[in-house]
């Protein structure tokens, strides 16, 4: 048998463009190869289950190898093969009108790089590396001949009878001489690793099954043990320190989705890594960019997302626009939200030991998805000062007494550095006010969306006020000091600080409490944060320099004395003191250092 022919399809020089233009992706033609082997090997295995094909089925595996002096990779496999006919319909028609059909919608397409890399080419990406291609098949059905077909990329073809004896096909690639690197194992090894790890059939390569062909994602949840999702994500990521939890995903229905979501250990804000998330379809690797499949909080995550329902063959706007790329978002949202909440009712000190590592998600996704919000407000901690965890509603009801002011708004202190703003936390403590640790990058914009969703409540840094005004009371405090006294004092302040960014005043306090405060106030400290981020049109506030206010305390036994010191003593006491002031909260620097060390050298010395 010997047949010449011409493939019919309407466009002209399909090759030189498709290996142009798909340049970066050239690597793909090993996993279309190796997909179609496994396909093969897989209707095998279902005719033999269901009886029609009554052969022995044995092990069937895929075998890759590379023939360097031939200049060769073959791809052999023990499925279904194809009889001469078949190649005509599957080969000739088919594969080539999918490449046809990429060469036209390639014309069209206004972003060309949008559908590169994202069209799967399937038998035809061969010729993205090879200069003719092979195969030699033999049909699982009896009494039919092993067919050889070759074809140099043109769309003349050649099918000859051939010699084989075994059930399947091998298709043999004869490297061009621009894409030799493929020649080497090494490169060969890296490609098969990425693409083929899991995929359902046995893959060997230099006589190594090179895949695991169960993964557990394939599995049910109740076959498994902790053991076997930890050394899954062993497997995925050697380097990487043991997942905190994981969810199983599995849902055939509306569309169809399994996989496994790993919540990772992370050491800081920075370590942050996205493309953690690897896509598969049916057990193919397609991508580690999951940017429009998975919610953008949820990237964080790590794990493997394995659903044939995600059209990958699409360019990235129609992915978003996409109504089953859509339910999967939710239904990831939803599962994620699901179990946070189950750990959190089952075995809230477990979910609280994790919960610095877990906070930036759930922080995020409150933030980012108000699906997830309603869910996760009733689990979402906020953890004071003394490291004790409360749900919004059980630290509501902790500080409802003590903490609402005189308009009834529920005031709720924060600091972001337990050890620069020290003095401000003792002094809120010893008002018996709780304060909370709101330090990571993420809590500025969670503070303001609590602000937001929370009716009747305000947050602010322990530090932004003087205690007596971060709360503000009934009660008016009674001054020693009468208003001339107080304007007086005023006045020495103003001469000793001399600086215009400070703003002084006088207040009646306890006589316990510090006989001075600097503070930023709330307000002006977050407009700067957010023009340091780059939001708000609040660009010039950040050339603007701080400004703190001042309040000297009326009833501090200390004022009450520079009030009563010799003239030329006053200002250097003043002064003296707001230095200490400055000191206290790690803003003394510089000359004024230098010279604060040199004046209390000279009080000691006094002594
Ligand atoms: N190793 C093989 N054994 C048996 N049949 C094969 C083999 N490789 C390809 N075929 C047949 O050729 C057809 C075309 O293959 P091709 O890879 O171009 O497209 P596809 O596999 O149908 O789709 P895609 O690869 O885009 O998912 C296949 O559907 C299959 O019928």
């Amino acid at each position: 048998m010997e047949e010449r022919g011409s493939i019919s399809i309407h466009t002209e020089n399909i090759f030189p463009i498709i290996k142009k233009f798909l340049y970066s992706d050239h690597e793909i033609f090993l996993r279309e190869l190796v997909s179609n082997a496994v396909d093969a090997t897989q209707k095998i295995k279902r005719l033999a289950a269901i009886g029609e094909y009554k052969g022995d089925l044995g092990e069937p595996k895929v075998t890759v190898s590379v023939d360097k002096d031939a200049r060769t990779i073959t791809i052999a496999d023990q499925g279904i093969g194809m009889t001469a006919e078949e190649i005509k319909k599957y080969i000739n028609q088919i594969a080539f009108s999918g490449a046809e059909e990429f060469v036209e919608r390639f014309k069209e397409a206004g972003d060309r790089s949008q559908i590169i890399g994202q069209f799967g080419l399937g038998f035809y990406s061969a010729f993205m590396v090879a200069d003719r291609v092979e195969i030699i098949t033999k049909s699982y059905q009896e009494g039919t001949e092993a067919a050889r077909w070759s074809c140099d990329g043109s769309t003349e073809f050649a099918i000859t009878s051939a010699e084989k004896e075994t059930r399947g096909s091998n298709v043999i690639l004869h490297i061009a001489s621009d894409s030799e690197e493929f020649l080497e194992t090494s490169r060969i090894k890296t490609i098969l690793d990425k693409y083929c790890k899991f995929l359902p059939v046995p893959v060997e390569f230099e006589g190594e099954i090179i895949n695991n062909p169960n993964p557990i994602w394939t599995k049910q949840p109740n076959e498994l043990t902790d053991e076997d999702y930890k050394n899954f994500y062993k497997e995925l990521y050697p380097f990487s320190e043991a997942p905190l939890f994981w969810i199983h995903l599995n849902v055939d229905y509306p569309f169809n989705l399994t996989g496994i979501l790993y919540f990772p250990k992370i050491k800081n804000d920075f370590e942050l890594q996205r493309n953690k998330i690897q896509l598969y379809s049916r057990q193919v690797f397609i991508t580690d960019e999951v940017k429009d499949v998975v919610p953008e909080f949820l990237m964080l995550l790590h794990g493997v997302i394995d659903s044939p329902d995600i059209p990958l063959n699409v360019s990235r706007s129609f992915l978003q626009a996409d109504s089953s790329v859509k339910k999967i978002n939710t239904y990831i949202t939803k599962k994620v939200a699901d179990k946070l909440s189950e750990i959190f009712k089952k075995d809230r000190e477990t979910f609280e030991k994790n919960w610095n590592d877990i906070n930036v998600f759930v922080k995020y996704g409150m933030l980012s998805d108000d699906k997830f919000y309603e869910k996760a407000k009733d689990f979402v901690l906020l953890e004071s000062i003394d490291n004790k965890y409360y749900t919004i509603e059980e630290y509501k009801a902790l500080t409802q007494a003590n903490q609402t002011d005189k308009n009834g708004n529920l005031v709720l202190l924060y600091t972001t550095d337990a050890d620069k703003q020290h003095a401000f936390i003792e002094a809120a403590q010893n008002r018996s006010y709780d304060v909370l640790k709101l330090d990571s990058l993420i809590d500025s914009h969670f503070i303001g969306m609590l602000e937001q969703k929370l009716e009747k409540t305000t947050l602010k840094r322990v530090d932004s006020d003087t205690t007596d005004k971060l709360i503000e009371k009934d009660e008016t405090k009674e001054s020693v000091l009468n208003d001339k006294e107080k304007e007086s004092l005023k006045g020495i302040y103003e001469t000793a600080i001399d600086n215009k960014n400070m703003t002084v005043e006088v207040a009646a306090m306890s006589p316990d409490d510090a006989p001075l405060v600097i503070t930023l106030p709330e307000f002006m400290r977050r407009m700067k944060d957010m023009s340091k981020a780059g939001g708000g049109g609040m660009m010039f506030m950040g050339d603007m320099p701080d400004m703190y206010n001042v309040t000297i305390n009326a009833n501090h036994s200390l004022n009450q004395r520079i009030l009563n010191a010799k003239e030329d003593n006053k200002a250097r006491i003043a002064r003296q003191a707001f230095d200490l002031a400055l000191l206290s909260q790690n803003m003394l620097s510089g000359a004024a250092l230098t010279s604060f060390v040199k004046r209390s050298f000279e009080l000691i010395d006094k002594e």
